[in-house]
């Protein structure tokens, strides 16, 4: 049935469905895709429109197949650091919505990642899993059938900790909220750094083991049209990341939630990923054609034309219904080969179908989608900035080429799309920071100490790793966790220019903008999506002394300020360690480190505030010319989608700032300075 031939059937959100467990139903009994289990429906009180879709009381009203989850390969509420005196707020663990604690998980247990995904205990708002064939216990059968010992210990991941406090409550999993996004996507993102660090193979797929059998995710109801705490444009740099959230929640590009009209069970598509393979026409921001399933060779058979089956009449129900779809595009990312970052572009309409023949000269379907208009633009922003980047269309309301007039690798542009102001108070762009006054360390070594044996200088350790608690700070170029000081590589290790603990002295690796906010000033964003972790900039200047900030300074970097706290390590537990291997969030310093960036200064300095930010800084000690100093660098809290602003926090001077905060966040404390 094309479009239109059906009356006006809408579901909209409000009309969100609820989704309870109920018993199992013959796997190939909707519409012919397979299926685990058949939930029971309670519609939510402000429904209204009840013919389309018959919610029986009892026993069956939704179909609701919980996706055996098996991510792809692919791989904060408070700024700054910790200071010496905290406002408690940070990431914390969520209370729920009845303020309660509960532990998620009753006994402790590292299991194999193989068998995780399918043993997984159900935690609280898990669900049940039909996972991956279960294959064995550690022990496989060689090829003469002799058994041989496989010892994984790369793939561990935890199923239950006791006494562990997920933080989140029943409840607020199931509905979610924007904290508890949030908080899980950080949560996430920290263990799985983590266990990037610690060598773990497959670091997508153990975190996501852990985080599903411990019953960490939000948004577990399945849902048409929008899910709570995700904003479109936000961006996933895995699948894993998508489940955690409840923004797609399959292991396959489609989404569906099971509907019962007329007392027949039938699937509608709630959430597709355009995965460049699945679509025609990706590189339209505002419609796509999404290709059919099936046809394709099976079992010895040809290929066939594909039929009005299965996942297509799941999206062919959209166009009867004329329901929403959300969609999640994709794009590669330049910082890992082969690697994608996915982009939730808003909520679309299967407007048509129809069937061609395909390559091989079989039928095949496909379906369009138009986006809904007046959502923020998501999708298309990645599309103009490549426009820019390519020099094909130029960056609009361009005041001024290159704010640092050459002193950084890529021009930052000034740009003001809010009036015609172009006018920047004075000030010199450096890109190295000042220390006339600063505590100085003088190097006590000369001798190599590299990682390198082979260079004949040193003994095997660099002398920066030892430093850094015997560990790369990094990983795939992103931090793994704050710590009370990170020390960089320097002309006395052995390593090279591009050793990857050179973060804050080989300068930026982002393209940025500064441009003008409407009610900060100028404010500076990135065009370049940032990971979490991802070192940014360093906050440059002249260090000064603590008490000579000049009282017109607006241009002050001061550790010694009040800071709220961020938890953004990640939790021992989760990544199965001892606890004292923690990594303390709390800076050190010997002294107050004080930077104006008033007279010079390099793109920091336009960095505005924000109650809740999501850019922190961390102190970094760095060698030059056989000096070493103290160097804030500012990393990302979370993934930063391209074009928004970054912030950080700047603490209150005496508890009370002196300027007030127009940072517009839900955390927002009313002042700054
Ligand atoms: C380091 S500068 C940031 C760049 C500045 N917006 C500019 O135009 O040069 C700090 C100043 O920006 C403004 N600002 C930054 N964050 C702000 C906020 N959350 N609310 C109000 N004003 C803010 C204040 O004037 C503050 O003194």
């Amino acid at each position: 049935m094309e479009r239109g031939e059906e009356s006006n059937h809408h579901l909209h959100e409000s009309e969100a469905l609820d989704v309870m467990p109920l018993r199992s139903l013959h796997p190939m009994s909707l519409n012919g895709v397979p299926h685990s289990g058949l939930f029971h429906v309670k519609k939510e009180p402000n429904t209204t429109n009840d013919q389309d879709i018959v919610l029986a009381p009892t026993p069956l009203a939704i179909v609701a197949p919980f996706p055996s989850f098996r991510p792809s390969n692919n791989i904060s509420p408070a700024a700054g650091s910790a200071g010496p005196g905290t406002v408690k707020r940070g990431r914390g663990r969520p209370r729920g919505t009845n303020n309660s604690k509960r532990p998620f998980a009753t006994s402790y247990n590292v299991s194999s990642a193989s068998a995780s995904t399918s043993r997984a205990s159900a935690g609280a708002g898990a669900g049940h899993s039909n996972g991956p064939v279960k294959r064995g216990r550690g022990r496989s059968k060689a090829s003469d059938g002799s058994r041989k010992v496989v010892k994984n210990i790369y793939s561990k991941s935890i199923t239950s900790i006791p006494n562990f406090q997920g933080g989140i409550s029943q409840e607020d999993c199931r509905i979610g909220n924007a904290e508890l996004a949030n908080n899980l996507l950080m949560r996430f993102d920290a263990v799985r750094r983590r266990l990037c660090q610690n060598g773990i193979r497959d670091a997508n797929t153990t975190a996501i083991g852990t985080f599903k059998s411990l019953g960490l995710r939000t948004n577990s109801r399945k849902r048409i049209g929008p899910v709570p705490g995700v904003d479109v444009g936000d961006i996933f740099y895995c699948r894993g990341e998508m489940y955690v959230v409840g923004l797609h929640v399959a292991t396959i590009d489609i989404e569906f939630m099971g509907i019962q009209e007329n007392w027949v069970a039938k699937a509608l598509a709630i959430c597709i990923v355009s995965s460049g393979k699945n679509v025609d026409e990706a590189r339209d921001p505002a419609s796509l054609v999404f290709k059919g399933y099936g046809g394709t060779a099976k079992y010895g058979d040809g290929p066939s034309h594909q039929e009005l089956d299965g996942l297509n009449l799941a999206l062919d129900y959209a166009i009867q219904k004329n329901t929403v779809v959300r969609v999640v595009r994709s794009e590669e990312d330049q910082m890992r080969k082969n690697k994608k970052i996915y982009i939730y572009d808003g909520l679309y309409l299967v407007t048509e179908k129809w069937r061609e023949p395909g390559e091989n000269g079989f039928m095949r379907y496909k379906f369009k989608l138009v986006r809904v208009p007046g959502q923020k633009p998501g999708f298309k922003v990645w599309k103009d900035i490549q426009q820019w980047k390519s020099g094909l269309v130029p960056r609009p309301r361009i005041m001024l080429e290159d704010i640092s007039i050459g002193a950084e690798l890529s021009k930052i542009p000034l740009v003001n799309e809010v009036s015609d102001e172009k006018d920047l108070a004075p000030f010199a762009y450096v890109t190295t920071l000042s220390h006339s006054v600063a505590a100085v360390h003088v190097l006590m070594t000369s001798k190599c100490i590299c990682i390198k044996k082979e260079c004949g200088k040193g003994d095997g350790n660099c002398f920066c790793i030892l430093r850094n608690g015997d560990e790369f700070p990094y990983v795939d170029k992103v931090l793994v966790a704050r710590r009370q000081m990170v020390f960089e590589c320097g002309s006395f290790c052995c390593c090279y220019d591009d050793c990857g603990n050179r973060m804050i002295q080989n300068g930026l690796k982002h393209k940025l903008e500064v441009f003008k906010t409407i009610e900060c000033g100028w404010g500076l964003r990135s065009w370049d999506p940032l990971r979490a972790g991802t070192f940014i900039c360093e906050y440059v200047g002249e260090v000064i002394k603590k008490g000579e900030e000049g009282d017109d300074d607006d241009y002050i970097f001061d550790s010694s300020r009040v800071y709220s706290s961020l938890e953004w390590n990640y939790e021992h537990e989760l990544v199965g360690e001892e606890k004292s291997n923690h990594v303390s969030e709390q800076f050190a310093l010997d002294e107050p480190l004080v930077i104006s960036a008033k007279r010079v200064g390099n793109v920091a300095r336009f960095m505005n505030h924000s109650c809740q930010p999501n850019v922190f800084w961390q102190p970094m000690k760095r060698e030059n010319n056989g000096k070493l100093h103290i160097h804030i660098g500012l990393f990302a809290v979370k993934h930063i989608p391209p074009m928004t602003e970054l912030r950080f926090d700047y603490g209150l001077s005496r508890g009370e700032g002196k300027k007030v905060c127009m940072c517009g966040s839900d955390f927002c404390r009313g002042s700054f300075d």
